[in-house]
């Protein structure tokens, strides 16, 4: 595989330059290829067929047993300390996975499970025959990489199945298409269980630059959180919009925090024209772009530049066009492609989009199929393609709701609200009586403002809200908090806002 070749390469010619770093821990080149050798030949030898599943939390040894799998033939299952284990057990049993290699400082107790557990310590300790691992043994084409778990409507994990093509593909176009020069230092936010790490790590690996890896304790404890980015010097800053909505709270997030920033990606959630603005506004020399993508893609595959230009003239930013190898397709629901600028789902065609879900062939056959030779996947998200070919993002299909007779999509109402004056962020939450919503709720992290009464700032932000969308979008109730919970993974967490509001 050209990727891993790239970093056999850089390891060698370059083996003290740092791979990964966290303000506990960090690791060489170097010392990434030799570990990964040593689990490579440690997997080698289980003779083991199945994915490997490795348990950390943004542990340098995490990367080289990715790629230590990857070196034995085997796909590799991230599995981040956040989860609970009632869904690991969920994930043992769909990928039927035999062996776990713990990269956590933390013991998993797993009862009743033939999954056999080690420790990267214990690899390491073993007098392994069979290094350097003969690259005829690599994860090669269309074999699986990695197999990411995500959470699925029904709440059984699905694992999306990404073979070294896919991702060969992903990595080409980040490399190509974005402003990352070589020997970069990558800001890395999400879990590895979550694909937008992938953003970070494999074109930091690809291009010989370093990950700088933050914690989840550092995202709880804001103090520590600007202090490890303080010492950061990142270049390329990746993550969701939520979690640099957050950082954006504090005054001090500016060029002075991080003055070599150059490139802001951001993925997995809208990003609202506001947050740009602030951006620039704080890193007035750093680019912005927003990217869109489902992990059953690889990570993205559409992309625009935030420049001040497309900030001036749109309300609702883009997400952009589709990566160079890549089509995409709006249509309705019978599957016809629908007229320029009507609304409909989107389908991805192409080299990056992943075979199916991991040994769930009747889910994988409502969401994958061929189109012209090339796999096909449809999205379950709403988008419209405006006149100079830009795509829209219009929320997820399964995000409508009906409401008093009406379809409406609680990502638009959010967005809107998002734009309003004196809100900072806010999540729109459907009340049910019995089995129909009886009104909507909006949860609302306020800007700074003078009312003196609650009702006052609701009154205003009603009125704007009725500028821009129909009385029946606007939410009937309205509570203010100072702050709203995010997954692990730095999204907005619906489900947690709304065990919050229906307290
Ligand atoms: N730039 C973007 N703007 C708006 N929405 C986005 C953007 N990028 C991604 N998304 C949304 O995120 C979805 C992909 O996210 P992901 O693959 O992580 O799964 P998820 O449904 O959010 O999580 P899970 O299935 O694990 O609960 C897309 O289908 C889309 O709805």
């Amino acid at each position: 595989m050209k990727m891993l070749n790239a970093i056999k390469d850089f390891s060698h010619i370059h083996p003290d330059t740092l791979a990964y770093i966290s303000p506990t821990e960090e690791m060489t080149y170097g010392e990434l290829w030799r570990q990964s050798e040593q689990v490579a030949a440690f997997l080698l030898k289980q003779n083991m067929e199945k994915p490997v599943l490795v348990y950390g939390h943004m542990n340098a040894s995490m990367i080289s047993s990715f790629l230590g799998c990857i070196k034995a033939g085997l796909p590799y299952i991230p599995v981040d300390t956040s989860i609970p284990t009632d869904r690991v057990l969920k994930i043992i049993a769909s990928s039927q996975a035999e062996m776990m290699i713990n990269a956590s400082n933390q013991e998993l107790m797993l009862d009743n499970v033939a999954v056999s557990m080690v420790t990267i310590d214990k690899i390491q300790a073993e007098q392994i025959l069979g290094i350097p691992i003969d690259p005829s043994n690599w994860v090669f084409g269309e074999e699986n990489f990695y197999i990411i778990y995500t959470s699925g409507s029904t709440g059984n994990p699905k694992g999306v199945q990404i073979s070294a093509n896919n991702l060969q593909s992903f990595v080409d176009w980040m490399i190509a298409d974005f402003p990352i020069a070589g020997g970069l230092r990558f800001l890395n936010q999400a879990p590895y269980s979550f694909d937008l790490s992938v953003m970070d790590l494999y074109p930091a690996l690809a291009s010989g630059g370093t990950i700088f890896s933050i914690t989840k304790e550092m995202i709880a404890r804001p103090k520590l959180l600007f202090e490890a980015l303080a010492i950061s010097k990142s270049q390329v800053w990746t993550s969701t919009p939520s979690f640099v909505q957050m950082c954006l709270m504090d005054p001090s997030f500016t060029e002075e925090l991080l003055p070599e920033l150059s490139v802001f990606l951001f993925c997995g959630e809208i990003l609202p024209v506001e947050i740009c603005r602030q951006l620039r506004d704080r890193f007035p020399k750093a680019r912005i772009f927003n990217t869109y993508g489902p992990t059953e893609a690889t990570v993205a595959v559409t992309s625009v530049e935030v420049t001040a230009e497309i900030l001036e003239t749109h309300q609702n930013l883009p997400i952009g066009k589709p990566k160079g190898d890549t089509r995409i397709f709006i249509v309705d629901e019978y599957g016809v492609a629908v007229r320029p600028a009507e609304k409909g789902e989107m389908i991805i065609v192409g080299p990056s989009v992943s075979k199916g879900y991991l040994g769930q062939q009747e889910l994988t056959e409502k969401s994958f199929f061929q189109y012209e030779g090339e796999q096909a996947y449809r999205t379950g998200d709403a988008a419209y393609v405006d006149q100079d070919g830009l795509i829209f993002y219009k929320g997820r299909m399964d995000f409508q709701i009906k409401l008093h007779g009406y379809r409406m999509e609680l990502e638009e109402i959010e967005y809107h609200m998002a734009n309003c004056k004196f809100v900072k962020s806010a999540a729109v939450i459907p009340i049910y009586q019995q089995d129909k919503i009886d009104y909507l709720l909006a949860a609302i992290i306020p800007e700074t403002h003078n009312f003196e009464k609650e009702y006052q700032l609701t009154t205003a932000i009603k009125k704007e809200l009725s500028e821009v969308m129909p009385a029946y979008m606007i939410p009937r109730k309205f509570s203010y908090y100072q702050e709203l919970p995010l997954t692990p993974n730095g999204k907005m967490d619906r489900k947690k806002c709304k065990e919050m509001v229906v307290q």
